[in-house]
């Protein structure tokens, strides 16, 4: 947003399912919900976006030899046999099943950049991006992160899925940028994995939104949704050494730097007072 009085930014809103003309060097294809509601709401549309809108951008790409990244996901591990995930494991996918509109759909989106690569000498990355969150989120995106911290601030019990023993890996939206940045401008194809190797239950994630927010929150336990993968942790090691990237920010420095941005979005200017009053902990949310 900071870069919408600058006279040589130009938004565009197009969906990539449809073809698109522009002169441009580079391309990041983010394009695709990625919260599990919300690709799962209209799942045609989502493989759509992944398997149409990603033919268009590389056509687009193959046509103006612009570079082309691609994000593609963790998901594409399925509910991993192997553990952590390292970049040559090919999965666990239900191709069937409720997520794979997303899973095999970012599969097909890896399959296509190669081919393209091959194929046409497109150059291309690609990124495989670990459960990642931070301020702006939408405060109603689903995802465990945002759902959990919406949750402790507006005194609603932390809902927690399945017996809260599955695990994911929390990464801060700025460690992201930097190595979305990194790989977009190195020398090296990919897949890489971009994710925060530090390991959490959903219990324990809870008991740190707790610490957090307010000592006080309840957990309450929910149906776990079909085919939830029940353990993921990126291993990292051909990031670090290919393109020198690493996440510095820790699920405990970075919540509370989220905490702040949706204190604000829910209560507005009264944020400090309504979010900490009464809790037994407050820490660091109210006053950063
Ligand atoms: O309120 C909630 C939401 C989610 N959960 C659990 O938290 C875990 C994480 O769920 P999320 O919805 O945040 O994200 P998932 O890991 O399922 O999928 C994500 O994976 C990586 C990315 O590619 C995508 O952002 C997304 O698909 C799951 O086990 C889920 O069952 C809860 O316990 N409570």
């Amino acid at each position: 947003m900071h870069h919408f009085g600058n006279p040589n930014f130009e938004l565009i809103r197009h969906d990539v399912v449809e073809p698109i003309l522009l002169e441009v060097d580079q391309i990041y294809h983010l394009a695709c919900p990625a919260s599990p509601v919300h690709y799962k709401f209209n799942p045609v549309k989502t493989i759509k976006t992944n398997v149409v809108g990603t033919l268009n951008m590389l056509g687009l790409a193959k046509r103006v030899g612009a570079r082309f990244l691609l994000t593609s996901t963790s998901e594409v591990y399925g509910d991993p046999l192997q553990h952590p995930q390292v970049e040559t494991y090919w999965g666990n996918v239900n191709p069937i099943g409720v997520r794979s509109c997303y899973d095999e759909g970012k599969r097909t989106a890896e399959t296509l950049t190669m081919d393209y690569h091959r194929g046409a000498q497109v150059e291309v990355r690609i990124a495989r991006i670990f459960n990642t969150y931070g301020p702006r989120m939408c405060i109603d995106d689903g995802r465990v992160v945002s759902n959990f911290v919406a949750q402790a601030l507006r005194k609603e019990p932390l809902t927690v899925y399945g017996d809260g023993k599955q695990t994911r890996s929390f990464q801060y939206v700025s460690d992201l940028v930097e190595g979305l940045m990194r790989l977009m401008e190195g020398e090296h194809i990919g897949p890489f994995n971009l994710g925060n190797p530090g390991e959490f239950t959903m219990l324990e994630l809870a008991n740190v939104v707790q610490e957090t927010i307010d000592s006080n929150a309840k957990i309450e336990f929910h149906p776990n949704t079909e085919d939830d993968p029940h353990k993921r942790k990126p291993d990292i090691t051909r990031a670090k050494e290919m393109l020198g990237w690493e996440p510095k920010i820790s699920l405990r420095q970075g919540l509370p730097l989220m905490v702040t941005d949706f204190q604000k979005r829910i209560f507005g200017d009264q944020s400090v007072t309504a979010a900490t009053s009464g809790t037994g902990t407050g820490t660091s949310v109210g006053s950063t």
